[in-house]
């Protein structure tokens, strides 16, 4: 069988209760993870990753050797002599665009019938094709290397938009390109100009680290960002976008190494992504980097940087260095943009700034399924075990709202032979940076994180999102909710979020509902009396433009959808579809991307090699070969490591086992197919959990047919 939509990988999951009574503690479940499908566990390598330093020696063919930090990978190596262009390098064209390179299988048929609006004085006519947008020819090459067919919605509006000089605040979805959609026209207009803006500094081609007297980095392009891995993420598509151009790249951000960040700065740096904390150290430092050649300063997930957390280090970026303030564009990006913070960033935008949003601001992808389930709190590591054993093997990501579960979830699932690795603030860098690694990799799928991860993580493939604690209000709220899942279902995609709720999570409970409702999901019975009037549990009646968010409009009468609404109904209908199809592709059923849902495993060819190299592991092309996906859920198939090295320690990371190369396991047989509200949990009754089923939920009323084995 192959897999269809979300709804099939519902079906393959059993009936909570039915499942815990026969799965319960573990004991009556003599089956490893292995024999289900999931790819073999492997401890975390200490010998490997806390070595200090890496490689940064001279370039070859244009290729920087990248070191072990992400931060260290390579960039396009510019020799002065070239003319507007650089020579194409194949060797590192692919490891930086990699498997990317053409196109991946994007299924622009799937559609959200969406709105974009625009807000604000200025009104901009979106364009349709990448062609279309007057980009700089490096700069449509790149496009069409990283495999981008057309832009997206956010992109339609921020191609032109950036062309023309204004301030933009955006607002779009989770996995929606908005980071190519400020890469893309910013890194295009600076190509044209770059000879004539860039710093003096000395020629790359020739730099010895040092031997070679260093500069002061005087960046064109500052892109703020409140997480390292997020940080580490968009300099990876900036080392892409910036292929065969002047523009060199560098990233800063906490818990990475002073000193090679230091040195890369060095070497000359037009375009600069950093964390706010990294970012200030470096501010102090006016020896090493001036922010006075400034021409555009973008701010990634700007609502999280708008909160009052991050007031003094804001504050001090925008106004504390040495730029000068009338010349420089700002940029402000994010999937949620509460009111607040949207007022607060009109604050530093100029007049006449353009305002996008793409769907309700803060609202999810119909695209990914939302499954919440009632798990009382004591239950919940056994419901996560029997999830993710009912599971087919793919990425997963299971989001907790403390370090300490995050610890205890890890130590748990690994006990079990799991195959996961767990990341939140108090792991090193160099954890934090393996730990991505070794999940986008594939080597091991499952992924525990903290909020740390939940912003911008784009890892492609990931199909599960299990939210083991609800982000409830002190934990981020709804926003923090939206973020989470969608790390799934990105860029059109199908995908599963299963969120484990109980009575401590009641105040998320309403703006859920709404949540719930706006794309169409079944609400559980345990959270109906939320429903508004007029709607239906099964989210299929009720007109969700009635639904009451917090106000997303900033301009009522001026902020005009200009396209289909979410229940597509056409209003001023320009832009009819999320990917810019035409309006008539509209109607077709969602269906499906073969690599990222699992079309039959002789489709699955996802090689996981570029992924491993973009994060700025060694020269990808010395690597042993790398099998690609093997079975029908895309999980991949792990790779042998470039070196073995026994792990001395034993923690949550992995106890010291000598890690053999794995081979690929069977798919996983489906269990007989059950209707998606089982996991939906509407049929589990509204009263509270009662100690009875190893779920903690009441014990609904049983599934005959489940096969939970
Ligand atoms: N026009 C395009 N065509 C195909 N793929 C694209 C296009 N634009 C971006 N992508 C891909 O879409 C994925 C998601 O993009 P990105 O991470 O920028 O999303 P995002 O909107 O910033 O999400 P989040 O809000 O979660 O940070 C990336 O893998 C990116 O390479």
């Amino acid at each position: 069988m192959s897999w269809q939509n979300t709804n099939d990988l519902a079906a393959a999951l059993p009936d909570p209760a039915a499942a815990s009574s026969e799965l319960h503690e573990g004991v009556g479940n003599p089956d490893t993870p292995q024999m289900h499908g999931w790819v073999q566990k492997e401890e975390y390598n200490y010998a490997l990753f806390n070595k200090e330093g890496g490689n940064t020696g001279p370039q070859a063919n244009g290729v920087h050797a990248g070191g072990d930090w992400a931060g260290n990978g390579a960039v396009y190596v510019w020799n002065d002599e070239y003319g507007d262009v650089g020579p194409d390098f194949p060797e590192l064209a692919a490891q930086l665009f990699g498997s990317n390179r053409g196109n991946k299988g994007i299924n622009y048929k799937i559609i959200d019938e969406i709105c974009v609006t625009q807000e604000g004085i200025k009104r901009l006519d979106p364009v349709r094709t990448f062609e279309d947008a007057g980009l700089h020819p490096v700069m449509l090459e790149n496009v069409r290397l990283a495999g981008y067919d057309m832009p997206t919605p956010i992109q339609q509006y921020t191609l032109p938009a950036v062309k023309s000089g204004f301030d933009i605040i955006a607002c779009a979805q989770t996995g929606s390109g908005k980071t190519a959609a400020f890469l893309i026209p910013v890194l295009s207009q600076l190509m044209g100009k770059a000879k004539k803006l860039t710093a003096p500094r000395p020629n790359p081609a020739t730099f010895v680290k040092g031997v070679t007297p260093g500069v002061r980095a005087e960046p064109l392009v500052l892109i703020i960002s409140p997480n390292r891995e997020l940080a580490t993420q968009i300099f990876n598509e900036t080392r892409k976008f910036c292929y065969r151009s002047m523009l060199r790249p560098a990233v800063i951000y906490g818990g990475g190494p002073i000193g090679d960040q230091i040195r890369q700065l060095e070497m000359g740096c037009d375009i600069l992504i950093a964390t706010p904390g990294r970012l200030i150290d470096f501010i102090n430092r006016p020896n090493i980097l001036t922010l006075k050649r400034l021409k555009y300063m973008i701010i990634d997930e700007a609502d999280e940087m708008l909160q009052s957390d991050w007031e003094t280090e804001f504050n001090t970026i925008m106004s504390g260095g040495d730029q000068e303030q009338g010349n420089i564009n700002y940029l402000m990006f994010s999937a949620t943009f509460p009111k607040g913070a949207r007022n607060l960033a009109k604050e530093h935008l100029a007049h006449d700034h353009v305002r996008i949003r793409v769907g309700r601001a803060g609202s999810s992808h119909a695209n990914i399924k939302q499954d919440i389930v009632f798990v009382a709190a004591h239950a919940k590591r056994q419901a996560v075990e029997d999830l993710l054993f009912h599971s087919p093997p793919s990425r997963t990501m299971i989001f907790v709202n403390s370090q300490r579960t995050a610890d205890e979830v890890d130590d748990h699932l690994f006990n079990r032979g799991f195959p996961c690795v767990s990341i939140h603030a108090g792991r090193t860098q160099r954890e934090r940076e393996d730990c991505i690694r070794s999940f986008r990799t594939g080597k091991q799928p499952i992924m525990i994180c903290t909020s740390v991860s939940a912003r911008g993580i784009d890892v492609p493939g990931v199909m599960h999102v299990i939210n083991y604690d609800m982000p409830s209000t002190q934990y981020g709220g709804i926003e923090e909710y939206t973020h989470r899942i969608g790390r799934t279902g990105r860029i059109g995609n199908n995908g599963l979020a299963t969120s484990f709720y109980n009575d401590r999570d009641e105040n998320i409970a309403e703006a859920l509902v709404m949540t719930l409702l706006e794309t169409r999901q079944i609400v559980p019975d345990f959270l109906q009396h939320n429903i508004p009037e007029g709607f239906s549990s099964d989210g299929m009646t009720g007109d969700i433009t009635k639904l009451k968010f917090d106000a997303d409009s900033d301009d009522e009468e001026a902020g005009k959808c200009e396209a289909a609404d979410a229940s597509g109904n056409a209003r001023e209908a320009t832009v009819a579809t999320a990917w810019g199809a035409p309006a008539a592709a509209v109607s077709q059923p969602v269906g499906l991307v073969a690599d990222a849902w699992g079309a039959p495993a002789t489709v699955v060819v996802q090689p996981v090699t570029p992924f491993a190299n973009t994060w700025g592991a060694p020269d990808p092309v010395a690597q042993p070969a790398v099998a690609p996906v093997g079975n029908g859920w895309g999980a991949p198939v792990p790779v042998t490591p470039p070196q073995q090295v026994a792990a001395p320690v034993g923690n949550g990371w992995g106890a010291p086992t000598p890690v053999a190369p794995v081979t690929p396991v069977a798919p996983v047989t489906p269990q007989a197919a059950q209707p998606a509200a089982t996991w939906g949990a509407a049929s589990i009754p509204a009263a509270a959990p009662t100690a009875g089923g190893g779920w903690g939920a009441a014990a609904p009323a049983k599934q005959a047919n489940v096969s939970a084995g």
